[in-house]
Formats: C-alpha cells, structure tokens, sequence
C-alpha cells in the first residue's frame, strides 16, 4: 500500500516530495543545504554525477550522526566543539541539525541539551569573541556603514523576492560589558559588548534556533551583520580583526544606515520578517534597540528579541510562578535590577498584563513595578530614557528611603526580583533573603548571560531560600540537590532556562506562516499564554517554570497556532486558507516546518538560472518558493 500524501503537501512550503535540483557533481557536493556526503544512494550518485567523487560505499544518516558526534567528542572543550559543528553545518545542514537533535540510540535527551550550550550561550558567546581568529568561511551577509550604497545590492544576492522569510540582523553590541570590555556608556551581544564585525554570529545562532525548534527553512533565512566600526580596542589592536578599523559611527549616519537596510528588506524580500538582535548602540535616549523597535513596528512585521522576546518569556515564567505561589497579577511587587533593553522590555510586557488582567491604566500598573539601574532607583529625578520614564518612581516620596537593590527590596517588599545587570552577584546573601522575609515562595529570576554574568546561582538562590526560591535563569544550570523535601529528604530540583530562546523560534514561525502584515502586541499576548500554558510547573509545584529544550518543537507548534490566530482574528495575515480548527491548524504548521531527514534528490534543466550567494540556483518566476531546487 502507497503511503497517504499528507493533507498539506500541495503548499508551496511543505517539505514532502523530493527536492528538484539542477546541479550536478562537486556544486551538489559545495552546497551545504544538498550535500549527503556518504549518504548519496547510488541512483543519485549516477544522475548527480557523483561516483567518482565519493568512496563506495553508502552509509545512513544514522551511520553519520554516530561518526559526527565521535568526532565532536573528541574535541577538547566547548569551544573548540563549537568550531567543530560550524564546519559542519558548512558541509552538510541535514547532518547538522540532525547531529544537534539526535541522539544515536540513547543519547538523545543529554545531547539537546548539551548542544544548545554549545552551538548557543555560553559557548557562543566565546565564539563570538574569537571571530576574526577561529575564522575559516564567511556566512551571511555583512554590510558596511560606509557602503551605503551597496547595501541593496548585497542583499539582492541571496534569493528572489519570494526566497527570503527570516533575517536576523544585529550591529553587533552583545550586552555583557564591564567584565572584558569595559565600555563607559553600556552598550553590549550576549552580554560580551561590543563584538563588532563578530556580531554575525549571533545572527546566526539565533537563526540555526529558529530552524532547531521552529523548522524555519535553513535556506530561506538570512542572517545579517551591520558593521558600523567598534569602540573594542582589543579588536581594533588585533591584527586579526575582520571587521570595519574605526570607530563606531553614531548619529544620523547610524539612523540612516539602518533605514537603508530596511528599505532595502522591504523592496527586495516584502515578504520576510526581520528579527533584530543586540542591538545595543545607545544615545541620550535610551537604546537604538527600542527606538528601532517603535520606529519599524507599525508598519513592517518586525520583532526585537532582546526587548519582546525577554518579555514574553519572561511574563510566561512569572505566570507559572505565580501560579504555584497561589498568588495573581494584581498581587505583583516586582524589582527589576538592571533597566536596560531586556530589564524594560520585561517591565513593559508585565505592565501591559497587570493592566489588562486587572482593568486598571498602564499608569496604574506601574505603581507595582520598580526599576533599577546604575544610579540606583529610578525616580524623576533621574536621568531617564523615554522607555523608563513610565516606571521612575517620585523622587520626594523617596526621601529617606535609600535607593540601591538592597533598601529597596527592604522598602517594596518584592515578590519577584530580575536581573538583567550583567553584574556577576548583584543578587547577595542579604538581598535574597531580606526578600524571603516577606515572600514565602520568592520569584527570582538571574537573567544575564552568559553563565558567569548571573546575578545569582541557582543553588545560593535556593540555599538562602531553604529551597523556596522559584528560580529561571538565563543561561542553562544543572539540577539543584538540598535536604529541602517535605520531610527534609533530599531532593532535585532543575532550574528553567528562562532564555528568549523558548519563544523567539515560535512567534517567528507564527508570522512567517501567516505571511503577518505585523506583530503586534495581541500577538505576544497569545505567544505568552501558549508558553505559560505548557509550563510543568502547573502540574507539579516542584517542576521548573517553563518547559525545558527537549519539547521547543511543540512548544513553537503551540506558540505559532497562537500568534496565527490572533493574525487571522485581527485581518492581519495576508495568507491565504489557514485552516480554522486547531487540529488542520497543527498539521498545517508542521507540514511547513523543515525537518533534517534527506530527501530525495530529482534532476532538472534550469536554463537561464543564476546563483544565490548561497549556491543555490534561482531562477526567476520559479513556481517552487521553497528555494530547494
Ligand atoms: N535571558 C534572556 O533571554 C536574555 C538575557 N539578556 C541578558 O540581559 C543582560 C542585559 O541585556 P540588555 O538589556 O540587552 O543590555 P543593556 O546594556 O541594554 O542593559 C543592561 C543595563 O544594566 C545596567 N547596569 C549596568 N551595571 C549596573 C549596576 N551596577 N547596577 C544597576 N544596573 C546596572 C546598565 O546601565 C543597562 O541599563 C545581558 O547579560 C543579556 O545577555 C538579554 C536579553 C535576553
Ligand atoms: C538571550 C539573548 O538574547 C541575550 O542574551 O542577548
Ligand atoms: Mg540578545
């Protein structure tokens, strides 16, 4: 019997049915995306040209994976993994992103989880800084501040119009200044500063996220750097050094640099949605980050992980922690320690749900919210960004009581704490517990990354709480073992990575499907709820707070179906046919979603067709959109 073509194979995404392709011999082997290597069956070996170039015999994926993850584990530390998996996905994607999730026989569970700190925080963060050293191949497309003009043309490279869905791009600031890179005004990628040209990489990371738990086609995303110089004059002394040796340029040019890029976004790829990343670069008010953000927002589908994807998954945490401590919305006294893009991105999105939830004015809801930074509270008589202004708190009303974390803690009595400082055990003994005084189950949240930027360790957080704490950090931290069982056994507790990781891949996944004309707030709300409502800890007080790596594909199927709904709700998704129940709705989103398994490989002429900087073949007015030709 012929198995059943799924119901959805006949759109123009589904990633059934073989893949057309009009190279043959060392181009097919050179393209990373239809490489099998090894796995070539002999069919394809003769059509493709390839039986000279490959020893005999035929191995599976499986037989790969085994051979890829001996020689992965060869390798000495986690950097030089890291290096180890770049090349890889240079060589062959399929192989990549199977090696990332598959487990050989028994492995699988350890090796998710192990891979993400690799291929992302922290191990990322290392690779970032050791860009122009580790440096083998370019990948994505770097754009100079001082070539404007080239801006359009350099993107056009990389597809038709319609060959394009996700682009991250960054400018390379990677918060997680002061330890390496003391940068005065706090500009910072993943909590390592300003990187540069380095930035790409992160570009990258996040878009190999999006494919890992969102299935977003790998050749279908582009990830982008916006080299605008660096103030790191490590880099700027390192001979090494890739990028741009000037300066960082600030100002109107900046502005206007970033207006082109998106300008040319828009006319070359309408349909794509641009993620922005890191994007650090501060000025009088505030940083470009947010005022990016608010520009773009209302008119392209556009989305800022740092401000809304922190928020989003941030929000979904506290709901479920909020939820074991028995308490709601309108109980929150929350202290944000560090207000910078994540720390008021967060506040926002927890301002907006007070509000809602309990039907009172954003201005109202703020009352429960207290902002820090480094003058210590912010109160009107603070300098302020336009962001934070909505939270300083009045200054008179502030007289006597001292503004730094610990005064303030003891003054508002908080029942949730974040940080998002980098500053490495901000968070102290005193602090926490001054805290647990008035919150039975205090909800603290260390969100810096990479590891060593934590405000806090989990297991001081729950050794200072007697195991009370609720605990989500932003990079990943083994279990937490103490006699803290209900007849003071010993028990484990795992520690939720609340990581804007969790939610990015899914609203992404939501608007590239529904073709959105914007993200908009009614969007992340739903994004939020579905998060949230996957928690374990809304079965099991002692589970972690957000669901954890191993389910990010249902988590993004979940996540999608939301965002979508609330598309098609607000006459905001321009495609065509979405299905209405949620079950067709499931099986329409996965049948979209890309999945590392070889398929079939079917020779066709492309006369006239040039190539994508991928090395793919485009040919204009191509019927297939998928771009696996
Ligand atoms: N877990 C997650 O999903 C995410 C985590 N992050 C992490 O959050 C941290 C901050 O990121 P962004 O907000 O994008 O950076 P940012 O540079 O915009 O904000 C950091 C803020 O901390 C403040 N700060 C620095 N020293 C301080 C001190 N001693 N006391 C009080 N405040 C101080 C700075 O003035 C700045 O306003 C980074 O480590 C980043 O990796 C950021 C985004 C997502
Ligand atoms: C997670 C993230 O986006 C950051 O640390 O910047
Ligand atoms: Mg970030």
């Amino acid at each position: 019997m012929t198995p059943s073509k799924p119901k959805f194979a006949h759109l123009p995404l589904s990633t059934s049915g073989p893949i057309d392709c009009a190279l043959t011999g060392t181009s097919v082997l050179n393209t990373p995306y239809l490489n099998k290597g090894s796995a070539f069956p002999p069919d394809e070996r003769r059509v493709f040209s390839l039986s000279g170039l490959l020893p005999r015999g035929v191995q599976s994926l499986e037989q790969q994976v085994k051979r890829a993850y001996e020689q992965y584990s060869t390798r000495p530390n986690p950097l030089a993994k890291n290096t180890f998996l770049t090349s890889l996905k240079d060589q062959n994607e399929v192989l990549y992103y199977k090696r990332l999730i598959f487990s050989g026989v028994k492995l699988i569970e350890t090796h998710v989880e192990e891979m993400f700190s690799i291929i992302y925080t922290p191990t990322e963060g290392d690779a970032i800084q050791n860009y122009s050293s580790l440096f083998r191949r370019p990948q994505g497309c770097y754009l100079s501040i001082n070539d404007p003009d080239r801006v359009l043309p350099d993107l056009a490279q990389w597809g038709r119009p319609e060959d394009i869905d996700y682009i991250v791009v960054t400018d390379g600031i990677i918060e997680e200044h002061r330890v390496n890179h003391p940068c005065e005004d706090g500009e910072e990628i993943l909590g390592i500063g300003d990187q540069g040209v380095g930035g790409i990489l992160i570009s990258i990371a996040k878009l190999v996220l999006t494919t890992l738990c969102a299935g977003i086609h790998p050749s279908r995303c582009l990830p982008v750097v916006l080299d605008c110089g660096t103030d790191n004059q490590e880099l700027l002394k390192d001979e090494l050094y890739l990028g741009l040796r000037q300066s960082r340029v600030r100002g109107r040019q900046y502005d206007e640099f970033v207006d082109t890029f998106v300008n040319s976004v828009r006319k070359l790829y309408p349909r794509a949605y641009l993620h922005f990343e890191d994007f650090g670069l501060r000025n009088a008010n505030g940083s470009a980050a947010r005022r990016l953000l608010e520009l773009y927002r209302p008119n392209i589908p556009c989305f800022n992980d740092d401000v809304q994807g922190t928020g989003c998954v941030t929000l979904a945490a506290i709901l479920a922690g909020l939820h074991v401590s028995k308490q709601k919305l309108g109980d929150l006294r929350l202290v944000v320690f560090g207000a910078g893009s994540a720390g008021v991105g967060i506040a926002d999105q927890i301002r907006d749900a007070i509000a809602a939830e309990c039907d009172i004015s954003h201005e109202e809801a703020s009352k429960q919210i207290w902002l820090i930074d480094k003058p210590g509270l912010l109160t009107t008589e603070t300098e302020l960004s336009d962001a934070q202004r909505g939270f300083a708190k009045d200054a008179s009303s502030w007289n006597d009581q001292g503004r730094d974390l610990l005064s303030v803690v003891k003054s508002v009595r908080p029942n949730v704490l974040i940080g998002t400082s980098t500053v490495p055990g901000a968070f102290t003994e005193e602090i926490v517990k001054a805290m647990h005084e008035h919150a039975p189950r205090p909800i603290i949240l260390p969100l810096s990354n990479p590891t060593r930027l934590h405000e806090a360790t989990p297991a001081d957080l729950l050794k200072w709480t007697s195991g009370k704490a609720l605990v989500a950090t932003g990079s990943p931290f083994d279990p937490v073992s103490g006699p803290w069982g209900a007849n003071g056994e010993d028990v484990s507790i795992d520690i939720a990575e609340c990581n804007n990781s969790v939610v990015f891949p899914g609203i992404g996944l939501g608007c590239v499907l529904s073709r959105a004309r914007l993200l908009t707030d009614r969007m992340l709300v739903a994004a939020v709820e579905a998060v949230s409502s996957m928690s374990p800890a809304l079965q099991d007080p002692t589970a972690p707070l957000l669901p954890g790596v191993l389910s990010v594909k249902e988590i993004s199927v979940r996540v999608a179906r939301s965002v979508i709904k609330e598309a098609v709700d607000d006459d905001l998704a321009t495609e065509r046919d979405i299905p209405e129940s949620d079950g067709d709705l499931d099986e329409w989103i996965r049948e979209q979603m890309w999945e590392p398994r070889y398929r079939p490989l079917r020779h066709v002429q492309m006369e006239g067709a040039t190539r994508s900087a991928r090395g793919e073949l485009m040919k204009a007015g191509s019927v297939r959109r998928t771009g696996t030709f």
